[in-house]
């Protein structure tokens, strides 16, 4: 499957890519949708597994050091899938944490917003964090109960790959329970490489556009709309990147 990024006015070239936008999506209405061809992608994780990364990897390419905890960015873009045109919303989201009992979930009024709201899952945990995987199971059931029916489009991704020496989690422990949610396991590093990263959004995105059978999210919720999440995006990247640079140009110049 080819993806590739469309070109929109007012869009920001963050990558030095020509393939990979950023666009902005304005509050109301949705104008730089596509109509009836918009794939909502919601990444889901414990604190601290590369949410945040990944998403930036695959939509900039590039590895950005340190984010801010973030409070849930929705980013979003054109791209051509197969041939066709659709607009990709992904949703960045606060983290979750498992209860006392291990078997709840401390999640917040917005993330349950951002899982009724999407389409497709990517649920992240690190594999150098034994407890960001445990989280995964409570947190495929979290999403159940909020989409009781049907079949639920999920990756698990496992990331920081490049901490090899610090795996807590073995790969085929990704796998099984992968498996066992009806996913695809991938293991990726936000941090070394775009590739694994690109692969397992894609794999999603294509998940997402058959269970939709080529249609609109909406039609799955029988017309119900729901308000989608807020979305600071573009502006609060382009700090972030801001940010970075400039202390990246203060530690050359104290040096
Ligand atoms: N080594 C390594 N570090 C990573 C990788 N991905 C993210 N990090 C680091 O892990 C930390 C957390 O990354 P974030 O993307 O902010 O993680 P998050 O899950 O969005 O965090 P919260 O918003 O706090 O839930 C940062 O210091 C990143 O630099 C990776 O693939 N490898």
């Amino acid at each position: 499957m080819r993806l590739t990024g469309d070109p929109a006015p007012g869009t920001m070239n963050s990558s030095g890519s020509g393939n990979f936008l950023l666009v902005p999506i304005p509050e109301y209405p949705l104008l730089d949708c596509v109509p009836n061809k918009t794939v909502k992608i919601v990444v889901l994780g414990a604190n601290n597994v590369g949410k945040t990364a990944l998403i930036v990897r695959f939509l900039t390419k590039r590895f950005i050091g340190d984010y801010e905890a973030n409070t849930g960015a929705l980013y979003s873009r054109k791209v051509t899938l197969d041939g066709e045109e659709v607009s990709l919303q992904i949703q960045d989201t606060p983290c979750v944490a498992l209860q006392d009992d291990a078997e709840g979930l401390y999640c917040q009024e917005q993330i349950n917003r951002s899982i009724y709201w999407a389409d497709g899952y990517v649920l992240v945990f690190s594999i150098t964090d034994h407890n960001s995987y445990r989280t995964i199971q409570p947190l495929y059931q979290h999403v159940r109960r909020i989409h009781p029916s049907g079949n639920i489009p999920v990756i698990l991704v496992g990331n920081k790959s490049d901490l090899l020496r610090a795996r807590q989690v073995p790969a085929d422990e990704g796998e099984t329970l992968a498996a066992s949610l009806g996913g695809v396991y991938f293991e990726a590093s936000a941090r070394e490489n775009h590739e694994g990263v690109h692969t397992a959004f894609l794999h999603l995105c294509q998940e997402v556009i058959r269970a939709l059978g080529g249609g609109n999210g909406e039609k799955r919720r029988g017309g119900l709309h729901l308000a989608r999440p807020k979305s600071p995006n573009m502006q609060e990247l382009k700090r972030r990147f801001r940010q970075v640079l400039s202390s990246k140009v203060k530690s050359a110049t104290t040096l």
